[in-house]
């Protein structure tokens, strides 16, 4: 059978509600996909010998391109089967492609910067690592285009990169489109996914937890914890949030590094704030089961949130205008957190379902007149990992189409 020439492909963004960072050092975490806030990836068949990819949301008007001939395959080792593959990350490669982004693309005067450069690597790292078993894949062109905010906390990262990983492992011939017929293989194939991305995710982050490419993968609302599978809760996606952008700008990597700084110097300080913080999780976990009230529920997710704030705060990770937003909400009597790695980004605000809706307007008006960004959107809800199309696109009807109508325009099919 003939593999199809083009795949389109999505993965949400994330929210955490409760364990940024405590995540990182095998603490719980509380987090659910965000279906309307999305990455969209068009992989395009190409027989010449090139990878080219296209990631216009970074301010990038033009394509990056590399020779297949140009990539250090000599450091990758591949076994008899990816799916037994060893996911040990492999630094030497990594190391070898930073000065091959930019050969033939950039020259002294212009280069990429370093949120462009953490992308075309992470690229450039999978498509080296995963064999291509698909001799009519000699190449391909990518086009990427996010409603999410770029570098805010909701996991843009993680759907960029389980976009390219579902992308490569299709184009490759290691996984096949999602086929409800075959549950078992459709569900390794998200596993499979799921790890790659995790790789990407390292390219990018540096130390990821892996929460994020597992909630865009998997989608759902779920608590997660490092090294075990992560579990699904019935009651996140039925409480209402806003997302506020404070759209300072700041990537995760460095939020990541900051905290391990701070671990590394007052460790016995440290680990009882990240411990902390894994009780916040399990409590409300906890909360879920324990048959109270729905009002005296809200009323402890209140406290909950507010103590995750002040925790994660103290490991150096929130802003002025993270600060803000708490104090504009709070004027209305609503509890707000960072959420994400911080240090700018987004905040998330818990908000009463019985609270009108002139009311939250009120709010949000206030917010956006101190140039925040207002985002109202289900958490936990249909999450599922990625799609793919039947219609067939092509590149420039995909980069001119509007970020809800490419959600709207095909027959998606969901791995989970
Ligand atoms: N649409 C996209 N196109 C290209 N790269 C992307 C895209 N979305 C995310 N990325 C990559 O992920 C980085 C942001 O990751 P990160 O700092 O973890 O923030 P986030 O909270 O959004 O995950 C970007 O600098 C870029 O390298
Ligand atoms: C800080 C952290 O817990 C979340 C980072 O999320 P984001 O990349 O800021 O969306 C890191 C991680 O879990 O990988
Ligand atoms: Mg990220």
């Amino acid at each position: 059978m003939s593999l199809p020439n083009q795949y389109l492909i999505s993965a949400p963004g994330k929210v955490i509600l409760f364990g940024e960072h405590a995540v990182v050092y095998g603490k719980t975490a509380i987090a659910g996909s965000l279906d309307g806030l999305r990455t969209y990836a068009l992989f395009e068949k190409r027989l010449d010998g090139y990878f080219e990819l296209n990631f216009p949301d970074l301010g990038l008007r033009r394509a990056l391109s590399w020779p297949k001939t140009n990539l250090p395959y000599h450091l990758i080792k591949h076994t008899d089967s990816e799916q037994q593959k060893d996911f040990m990350f492999n630094e030497n490669l990594l190391q070898a492609l930073k000065p091959i982004v930019n050969e033939g693309n950039m020259d002294d005067e212009n280069q990429l910067d370093k949120f462009q450069q953490a992308a075309a690597l992470a690229f450039l790292y999978l498509v080296t690592n995963i064999k291509n078993k698909q001799i009519s894949w000699d190449g391909m062109t990518i086009q990427i285009s996010s409603s999410l905010p770029i570098g805010a906390g909701l996991g843009s990262s993680a759907s960029y990169s389980v976009c390219l990983a579902t992308g490569l492992l299709l184009a490759f011939g290691h996984i096949s489109l999602p086929d409800e017929s075959n549950q078992l293989s459709t569900l390794n194939s998200a596993e499979l996914i799921n790890q790659w991305a995790f790789q990407a995710e390292k390219v990018i982050q540096g130390n990821p937890s892996g929460i994020d490419n597992a909630v865009a993968t998997f989608g759902g609302a779920v608590s997660y914890k490092k090294g075990s599978r992560h579990t699904n809760l019935k009651g996140f996606h039925s409480f209402r949030f806003l997302i506020i952008n404070t759209k300072e700008p700041r990537d995760a990597k460095t939020q990541i590094e900051k905290v391990r700084v701070k671990r590394e110097k007052y460790p016995q300080i440290i680990n009882h704030i990240l411990d902390a913080i894994d009780r916040i999780s399990l409590s409300f976990i906890e909360l879920q089961s324990s048959g109270v009230s729905q009002e005296e529920m809200f009323k402890k997710l209140e406290e909950l949130i507010d103590l995750n704030h002040y925790l994660v705060n103290s490991l150096g990770v929130s802003h002025p205008s993270l600060e803000k937003i708490r104090e504009i909400t709070s004027e209305h009597n609503l509890h707000s957190k960072l959420t994400g790695a911080g240090g700018g980004g987004c905040a998330l605000t818990l908000v009463p379902d019985d609270m009108p809706p002139e009311d939250v307007q009120l709010v949000k008006e206030k917010l956006e007149r101190n140039e925040f960004e207002c985002y109202e959107t289900p958490v936990g809800g249909h999450g599922i990992a990625t799609m793919y199309a039947t219609t067939v696109i092509n590149s420039l009807e995909f980069l001119d189409m509007n970020k809800n109508k490419l959600r709207e325009i095909a027959e998606w099919k969901y791995f989970v």
